[in-house]
């Protein structure tokens, strides 16, 4: 069984005008998107800015409530769920968010940011819960005296990895990284996708891994679903994704990859091509008169993906 399986979510944001702030109309943000996720596995979602994948993984993890559809966790359907029903899921999904200064509280000792989700769920003394927490501390390469320190006190990529200790004090089993290195120097990205699928062996970690860089994701992520305006458009294994896109929109991310390597140019500048003669020829195999995209199917984990 799939550990994650999303059937038909929506999220729809109400806009409001005129005097009286009514309801006027729709953003959808999420719309009719099915993906699921197996045991310990990387799963990616891709898409431009505005595309709808912060919406998604703030949905699955309960931070935003669905429209409608299914998120079913362990074939749990959590959006059904009361508030005090979905405490315990808490502590199996965590997420690692984009911006490692401003998401630590900068007044707090990283004892307290990282023991936070612990006293949420678990009654430990302060002798255990501080040995706890410089357990983790130093699983992720801090030292065990950083307990007593600020956020403002460590790099980028240090703060980032207090984020990834505060995800994993209570040994989740869905990890929703959300642009976890975006914010962070080029040069400690690498260090940490390279230590976030270390730690992902060592505890059989499951991540939904989040980002608009497809070169990050193609680093990262088993499978990828690629999104466009709310809607999945393309999903498919890493290999399959990069060397054979299907979706007109896929092909023109890839596309646009900013690439060094001059063989890599020529087959870019191939598909640059073939988007262009596709856009003229079969627009309406993609997208319909408004310019949405038809969406993806629901498929059970096993089968390959149709592409509309
Ligand atoms: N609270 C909100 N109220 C109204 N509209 C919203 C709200 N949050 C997001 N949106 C809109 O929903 C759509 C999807 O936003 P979302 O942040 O999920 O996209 P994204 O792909 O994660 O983009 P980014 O990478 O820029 O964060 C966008 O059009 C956005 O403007």
């Amino acid at each position: 069984m799939a550990l994650l399986n999303i059937q038909h979510l929506k999220v729809y944001y109400p806009v409001r005008g005129g005097f009286f702030r009514r309801v006027v109309d729709h953003v959808r943000a999420v719309d009719d998107v099915n993906f699921s996720l197996n045991k310990r596995e990387t799963y990616g979602l891709v898409g431009e800015s505005g595309c709808g994948k912060t919406t998604t993984g703030r949905t699955i993890i309960g931070l935003i409530r669905a429209t409608a559809g299914e998120v079913l966790f362990e074939g749990t359907d959590l959006t059904k769920l009361r508030r005090r029903e979905f405490h315990p899921y808490r502590k199996d999904i965590q997420m690692i968010f984009q911006d490692p200064y401003s998401s630590l509280n900068p007044r707090k000792r990283v004892l307290d940011i990282v023991a936070e989700p612990l006293r949420n769920f678990e009654r430990l003394s302060p002798h255990e819960e501080r040995q706890k927490v410089q357990y983790v501390l130093e699983r992720v390469g801090l030292s065990a005296e950083s307990i007593y320190k600020y956020p403002h006190e460590f790099s980028g990529g240090q703060r980032q990895r207090i984020g990834i200790a505060r995800a994993l004090t209570l040994n989740p089993k869905l990890i929703i990284a959300d642009e976890p290195v975006s914010a962070l120097d080029v040069s400690v990205q690498a260090q940490v996708l390279n230590f976030m699928k270390e730690i992902q062996q060592e505890y059989g970690l499951t991540y939904l891994f989040i980002s608009h860089d497809l070169g990050i994701i193609r680093h990262m992520c088993d499978r990828i679903g690629i999104m466009y305006r709310g809607r999945l458009v393309e999903e498919g294994t890493s290999e399959e994704i990069f060397t054979n896109p299907q979706h007109i929109y896929t092909k023109r991310l890839l596309s646009a990859i900013p690439n060094a390597d001059p063989r890599e140019r020529g087959r870019q500048e191939a598909l640059r091509r073939e988007v262009e003669k596709e856009y003229e020829q079969s627009y309406s195999r993609y997208f319909d008169e408004n310019g949405r995209a038809h969406p993806l199917k629901p498929i059970s984990p096993t089968h390959s993906v149709a592409i509309p």
